[in-house]
């Protein structure tokens, strides 16, 4: 299991000195997947056992197939291509979410198949941040709560959550709609909620599956120049079909029919 903000590890064992060797500004690959499919059966997950196992009958869908990309901080890569290319899916593998049917996913140092399912949830919950697709808003939770939410699973003290998750929204213009729920924002505003969550345990890999999709041209922009902020020192991934999205994108990676067709500069 990675421990929290763990390094990697630029001097050498037998480098006794302690002399690094290696460009202090060479970039760090944050998560990496080599090879990666991801099959579905019949509208569910089956994991790669009951994919092995499950009846031979069963309606498959390849969302992925073979795919690799590396990752890495201060990266702002744009996952481009048309619906049910397999985007969100390749997201969901890099987040953690999912395990690949076949193939691998590397982050930082750790093969995430090698950790138990608490493990990776833990690695998730301090390293990676998630603005998913409908947001997954707590309805009963004022918008400082849901923001708060990843803070109260680390066993962060109620004074820190409140200034931190504060602090988020009023970068994200939501200062004046902190006790807010869900049902009473628009949403844009649960949208940026979720933002401001995916940020508030200042993770190292932040992935946003249509970040703006809510948003008018203004807000969405606001909110590109705070991902744009945030990528110095961490890996951003985001999956859109819109063009200004795409374009803060250092790298853009264009998927179809399950395969990546490109990754390169724009
Ligand atoms: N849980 C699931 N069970 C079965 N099939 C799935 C599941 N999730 C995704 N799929 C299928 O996998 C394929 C890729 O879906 P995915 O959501 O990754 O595409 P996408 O590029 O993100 O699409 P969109 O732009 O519409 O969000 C699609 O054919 C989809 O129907």
């Amino acid at each position: 299991m990675v421990p929290p903000s763990s390094p990697i590890p630029l001097v050498s064992d037998d480098d006794p000195a302690g002399v690094d060797f290696e460009s202090p500004t060479a970039p760090s690959p944050v998560v990496r997947a080599a090879n990666v499919t991801k099959i579905y059966t019949r509208g569910s997950d089956p994991g790669r056992l009951g994919t092995l196992l499950g009846r031979p009958d069963a309606p498959r869908v390849r969302a992925l197939e073979n795919a690799s990309i590396t990752i890495s901080t201060g990266e702002i890569v744009g996952l481009a291509g048309p619906s049910g290319s397999g985007k969100s899916t390749l997201l969901h593998l890099l987040a953690g979410l999912e395990l690949p049917t076949k193939g691998t996913v590397t982050f930082q140092e750790t093969d995430l198949e090698t950790l138990s399912t608490r493990e990776r949830t833990r690695l998730r919950l301090e390293h990676v941040g998630i603005v998913f697709q409908r947001f997954h808003l707590v309805e009963s939770l004022s918008a400082r709560a849901n923001v708060a939410l990843p803070l109260v699973e680390l066993g962060v003290g109620k004074r820190d959550r409140r200034k931190r998750a504060t602090a988020l929204l009023e970068r994200v213009g939501l200062g004046d709609r902190v006790g807010h729920r869900p049902g009473e924002l628009s949403g844009g505003e649960q949208q940026r909620v979720a933002i401001a969550r995916a940020l508030v345990t200042d993770p190292t890999l932040v992935i946003a599956d249509e970040p703006t999709g809510e948003l008018d041209t203004e807000t969405g922009q606001r909110i590109l120049n705070e991902f744009e902020r945030i990528a110095d020192d961490r890996a951003v991934v985001l999956a859109s079909h819109d063009r200004p999205t795409l374009a803060i994108s250092d790298r853009i990676v264009r998927l179809k029919d399950g395969m990546i067709r490109s990754d390169g500069n724009k």
